[in-house]
């Protein structure tokens, strides 16, 4: 059974809401999903697939329980190249050029490492939805779909 790993940075909740979502898309297609706000190395390389959702918290900066994650990443290069990936960056856009910021950290280290983007990364911004989880399922939907028909 296929396996995604989905990291979480989060503040107050509201990626870990669509990261509950994200879980129960995959799994209503048979895909396993394991949801975490402490991501590790161990449990990426133990992954066929990644999934950040991440939101951006003060100016353009990583939540804390995720910047440990971004930065083992970082030092360590892990085995990437080839493994799909998603990213989903929630922010606001009244911060200006730090808008979405994390997650767009994390989906340039993922493409400088070589891992496989199955479909640009989903900004939401917390101007135009309340509710984070309307903006996300349609994406959602489009991910898994396109990570079924990339794992063999
Ligand atoms: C103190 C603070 C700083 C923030 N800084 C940024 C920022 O630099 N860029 C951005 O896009 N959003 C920023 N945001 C907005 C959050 O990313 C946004 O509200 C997001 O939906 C929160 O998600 P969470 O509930 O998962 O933490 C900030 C919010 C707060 C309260």
């Amino acid at each position: 059974m296929s396996k995604v790993l989905i990291a979480v940075g989060t503040v107050y909740g509201g990626a870990s809401e669509v990261a509950e979502q994200a879980s129960a898309l995959l799994q209503a297609q048979g895909i396993e999903a394991l949801v975490t706000e402490t991501p590790d190395i161990p449990a990426l390389n133990d992954s066929e697939a990644l999934l950040v959702i991440t939101s951006t918290t003060g100016s353009g900066d990583l939540p804390d329980n995720i910047a440990p994650f971004f930065a083992a990443i970082s030092s360590e290069y892990p085995p990437l190249t080839g493994k799909p990936f998603g990213v989903i960056a929630l922010g606001d856009s009244s911060y200006g050029e730090s808008f979405c910021q994390a997650g767009r950290r994390f989906e340039a280290l993922l493409d400088d490492l070589g891992a496989k983007s199955l479909q640009s990364r989903l900004e939401i911004d917390a101007i135009e939805f309340f509710q984070p989880t309307d903006a996300s399922e349609a994406w959602l939907k489009a991910w898994r779909d396109a990570l079924v028909a990339f794992l063999p």
